[in-house]
């Protein structure tokens, strides 16, 4: 991963910030307000005195935000692509067009069937194509898409293109109407503000910060005990529920449907509002909504007027702007806004929390970890060839060995992201050769890459609390609806203490991509230490740090010993190994050369000959 170290200022200043305004500062005002104006202006707009159209606009941005929220939440937030979010939109429209013409059932039960149903389909959608890696989902959306369009195009019962017409207008059970422009206006904007209510909430929590390490690969997620195919079918099932609902209003709201708002063209263009807005932000839904409306009605005037013939040009303006977007506006136009607000700060209230429950450690010499003839051949080639060794408590472990040599490679086999041609891995005195990355991170394994491995955009105390992903049990649902706030903090308060532990807090709320690469290297440890684990793995620790880091990490990995921990090191930086380690497994060509104390693999002339390439 590139990652931009941030300037020597800016860390200073950093730290001097957090040192003279304490660590619980509050978020500064100017979004609070921003906020506070948005809802202001929302609840306002139908009592001004203002056309109908207005407020018809208004309706439609809503209508379009519930769907591009959706898609922040599953392309920003979880990297997944769907161009048939307009088919979720067309199942949700349809049921309720569908049973309440037809068979007179209310509005508000063929909205839980509406529901039911896209839910269906979404799971069994995501369940075929994200078992699949590359760009099957992508695929399958567009062919879902294109499918509905002529499915219900083609159904008597739908009335085919002519689609339903007669849909009744919305009433509150017991209440209201809502058949005029302005009562609707309120239960869609109602129901636009709840759903960016809850994903914003549902962002800031345990499932929001699996969520969001699903983006860019799966192997740190799955290392930190994130189940990422449910991740990922959770985050394509609620994008089409939001999808599904935005249908339902729009079929009672236009109190008619016909295929045509439904099919892939619209669905392209719910992702251009996404990816215009700003694919990472809750905000970028509503801009983006708000922008493609405004754009579409000005470009269908000025088009034609230009041009001198009607026609869907807008399509292609819009593909213009999009290439425009991409090429000076990457993150879109919400990010561009958010860049120069004041950065958000995590208030810290997880002080008086109560600490989370801690796992026995194994005695100290107890065996914690071994590998019996472990072997994986890549085709031909044997990188692991038959490895034997085991790990005691209270040790670290150094495997050393030159370029090539099976380290990387033995360390995924122990972790479970390779699966061993033969052999076996046994950890905690059970077998765990078959066992996912994520069931071995639960039974108390821990590691940090070679190549760092985070979340860049979040938080630096975010990026820690995600390590003690495997320590809570808050669902999605609970955070949405702020049950979950006790655990959050007993989780804060933990990634907290790991950060203190390695000299890191006064760096908390900095985003982690702004580190530099050893502060970087030390927050992959924290995060590890995080998960309360036995037996941590480091990945070429030192890889790229300057002299004083590596003695700073040397130092954090003395203190971890003297704590108890048990540590396996892959390194290159022999000096620090010889130092640190207890004892020392040589691998040349996937093979173990030896075995042995610090002192007896220096003198050991095989070893020498295989790091001075000679003969032996
Ligand atoms: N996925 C793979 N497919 C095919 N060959 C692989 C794969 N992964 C590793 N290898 C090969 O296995 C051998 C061992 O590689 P590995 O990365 O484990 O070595 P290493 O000791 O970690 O090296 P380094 O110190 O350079 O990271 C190498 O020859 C490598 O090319």
């Amino acid at each position: 991963m590139i990652v931009q170290a941030a300037s020597k200022e800016d860390q200073t200043r950093l730290v001097d910030d957090v040192r003279k305004h304490g660590t619980s500062r509050r978020t500064p005002t100017v979004r609070a307000v921003g906020l506070i104006a948005f809802v202001a202006l929302v609840a306002a707009l139908p009592v001004l005195p203002i056309p109908e159209f207005w407020i018809t606009q208004a309706i439609y941005i809503g209508l379009y935000a519930l769907v591009a929220l959706g898609l922040i939440l599953l392309t920003g937030i979880v990297g997944l692509t769907s161009f048939g979010q307009a088919a979720f939109v067309g199942v949700g429209a349809y049921t309720t067009a569908f049973l309440t013409v037809g068979y007179g059932i209310s509005p508000w039960l063929a909205l839980l069937v509406a529901l039911a149903l896209t839910a269906a389909v979404a799971v069994i959608l995501a369940w075929i194509t994200l078992r699949m890696s590359g760009h099957y989902l992508p695929l399958a959306t567009m062919a879902w898409a294109l499918s509905l369009y002529y499915l219900l195009g083609n159904i008597d019962a739908l009335g085919k293109y002519d689609g339903i017409v007669g849909i009744p207008s919305l009433s509150i059970p017991g209440g209201p109407a809502l058949d005029t422009g302005r009562s609707f206006y309120y239960l869609l904007w109602g129901i636009v503000v709840l759903a960016a209510l809850a994903i914003t909430r549902l962002l800031d929590s345990r499932v929001g910060r699996a969520l969001r390490s699903v983006k860019g690969g799966t192997t740190m997620a799955e290392a930190m005990g994130v189940d990422t195919f449910k991740a990922k079918v959770g985050a394509f099932v609620l994008a089409a529920l939001l999808a599904a609902i935005s249908g339902w209003l729009f079929a009672h709201f236009q109190r008619a449907v016909n295929p045509s708002p439904f099919g892939l063209n619209k669905g392209i263009e719910y992702l251009f509002m996404a990816v215009l807005g700003g694919v990472g932000h809750v905000w970028g839904a509503l801009a983006g909504a708000g922008l493609v409306k405004f754009l579409e009605d000005r470009l269908r005037e000025l088009l034609p007027a230009l041009l001198g013939s009607n026609g869907n040009f807008e399509i292609i303006a819009f593909g213009v702007i999009l290439i425009l977007v991409l090429q000076f506006m990457r993150d879109g136009v919400w990010a561009f806004i958010d860049r120069r607000l004041p950065r958000q700060m995590r208030a810290i209230d997880w002080r008086a929390a109560d600490p989370l429950a801690r796992r026995v450690q194994p005695a100290r010499g107890e065996t914690v970890f071994e590998a019996r003839d472990v072997r994986k051949e890549f085709g031909g080639l044997v990188a692991v060839n038959d490895l034997s060794f085991s790990v005691r408590a209270g040790e670290i472990m150094g495997l050393i060995g030159p370029n090539g040599a099976g380290k990387s490679t033995t360390f995924n086999l122990v972790t479970g992201v390779l699966r061993a041609t033969s052999g076996e891995v046994r950890f905690g005195g059970q077998e765990i050769s078959r066992c996912a990355s994520r069931s071995i991170a639960r039974r108390g394994m821990s590691r940090t890459f070679q190549h760092v491995k985070m979340m860049p955009t979040m938080s630096v105390l975010e990026n820690v609390a995600l390590g003690a992903h495997i320590r809570g049990h808050a669902t999605g649902l609970s955070a949405m609806l702020r049950m979950d706030r006790n655990e959050e903090k007993r989780l804060m308060k933990e990634a907290h203490r790991q950060l203190e532990r390695i000299g890191m807090s006064a760096l908390m709320h900095e985003r982690a991509g702004n580190l530099a690469l050893g502060q970087q290297r030390l927050m992959e440890i924290a995060r590890a230490l995080a998960s309360d684990p036995i037996l941590l793995l480091l990945d070429e620790p030192a890889a790229g740090l300057r002299h004083k880091e590596k003695e700073q990490l040397a130092e954090v990995l003395r203190q971890l010993r003297t704590e108890g921990l048990t540590i396996l090191l892959v390194e290159h930086d022999m000096d620090m190994v010889m130092r640190l380690c207890d004892r020392i497994v040589v691998m040349e060509f996937g093979t173990k050369l030896m075995e042995g104390t610090p002192t007896h693999v220096q003198a050991d002339p095989a070893v020498q000959a295989a790091y001075l390439g000679t003969e032996h």
